[in-house]
């Protein structure tokens, strides 16, 4: 059985963006109430007296918008600094980054993964539904922030849409040329927005790669992570290309996670409901820490049961939580 040592965070369901992807304009979310959400305190605890003991030594804050959370750079040096974390990493849309990124970095985040749709202001501004005619260029603002104070590796995730982003594939490939930055395409998955991927569908990599093999030329590389995205480079690019295939391989059988939200409950697989479990009731309601470690065991014990199993294109998800809510 493979290791269950990954933990993804979401700090918050709340975002400043509203991608077409994940969050469209029409759907009304039922935001988790403020008195609902993990304290930091609860969560500094969960992650200590709970996670870490049962194994966990790598971590991953997301959203929502994790730069959202009030109070996020002292949860990232109080993570940073548990003797046992290995890997403390965070995913954002960058749009808040430049004035943290410094701070973040001193606090012990060493790593960052920063969405990147497209290279067009206009058609950036178009998916994330952002009236502010400026998305793009702080977002950018904040990328260069982020290279600049050093966090490495820097990924770039870029969910591609056939019709939208697609054409763009060339150039986005191409930042990793002259840039040691780690671009990584996601195939769209049915989570989010079933209408839009209805309508539009996705893209293999497969298809991606060779593309991108006709241009320059590809090869097989790595670079740090703990997801997973295959990993390639142009030959001679200072950067890598991570191709995360979600839709057209399966790759649960080498599943290293599970995810928190930002409520509390923990989910044993991103695309199955299944077997989640409530550690913040648990929690307030005073069991504990050897309890709370035991009913994670359990549910670590069940998680081979419970992957995602049956993949198949065609199908779309009916989640009661989406993308935004767990964290991707
Ligand atoms: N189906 C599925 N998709 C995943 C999983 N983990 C990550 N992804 C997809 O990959 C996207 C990007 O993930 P990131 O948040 O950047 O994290 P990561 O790829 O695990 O990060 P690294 O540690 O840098 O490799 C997510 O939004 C999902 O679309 C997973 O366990 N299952
Ligand atoms: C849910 S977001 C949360 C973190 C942060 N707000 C961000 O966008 O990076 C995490 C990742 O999920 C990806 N994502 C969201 N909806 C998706 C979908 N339907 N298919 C594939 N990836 C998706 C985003 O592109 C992003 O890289
Ligand atoms: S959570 Fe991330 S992917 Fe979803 S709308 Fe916000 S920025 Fe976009
Ligand atoms: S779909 Fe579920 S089991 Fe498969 S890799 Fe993702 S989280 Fe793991």
């Amino acid at each position: 059985m493979n290791q269950i040592n990954y933990l993804r965070i979401s700090l918050i369901d709340r975002c400043n963006f509203r991608c077409v992807y994940c969050m469209p304009d029409d759907t009304e979310l039922n935001y988790i109430l403020k008195k609902q959400l993990l304290t930091n305190d609860e969560l500094l605890t969960l992650i200590k007296d709970v996670f870490i003991p049962v194994g966990f030594n790598r971590f991953r804050l997301t959203g929502g918008e994790p730069l959202l959370r009030p109070g996020v750079v002292d949860l990232v040096n109080k993570i940073a600094h548990f003797p046992q974390t290995q890997d403390l990493s965070m995913t954002t849309n960058g749009f808040l980054l430049a004035p943290l990124a410094q701070d973040l970095y001193n606090a012990g985040l060493t790593r960052i993964n920063i969405s990147l749709d497209s290279l067009n202001p206009h058609t950036f501004n178009l998916i994330i539904g952002h009236h502010s005619s400026h998305g793009w260029e702080q977002v950018w603002c904040g990328i260069q922030s982020a290279d600049k104070v050093g966090f490495n590796p820097l990924k770039l995730n870029v969910v591609v849409i056939p019709g939208v982003n697609d054409h763009e594939i060339l150039n986005l490939a191409a930042l990793t040329l002259d840039k040691n930055w780690h671009v990584r395409f996601i195939e769209f998955m049915p989570i989010g927005n079933n209408t839009l991927f209805s309508d539009r569908g996705w893209v293999s990599s497969a298809q991606l790669r060779d593309q991108i093999r006709q241009r320059w030329g590809l090869t097989e590389s790595q670079v740090c992570g703990s997801g997973p995205a295959d990993v390639f480079q142009i030959p001679g690019a200072k950067g890598t290309l991570g191709f995360i295939s979600q839709m057209s391989e399966c790759f649960c059988d080498r599943c290293n996670r599970v995810r928190l939200s930002a409520d509390g409950w923990l989910r044993p697989c991103l695309l199955n409901e299944s077997g989640q479990i409530d550690l913040k009731t648990a929690l307030r309601s005073s069991q504990t820490m050897e309890q709370l470690q035991q009913q994670v065991r359990e549910l670590l014990n069940l998680k081979s049961e419970i992957n995602f199993k049956e993949r198949n294109p065609g199908t779309l998800g009916t989640y009661s939580r989406t993308m935004s809510q767990i964290g991707g």
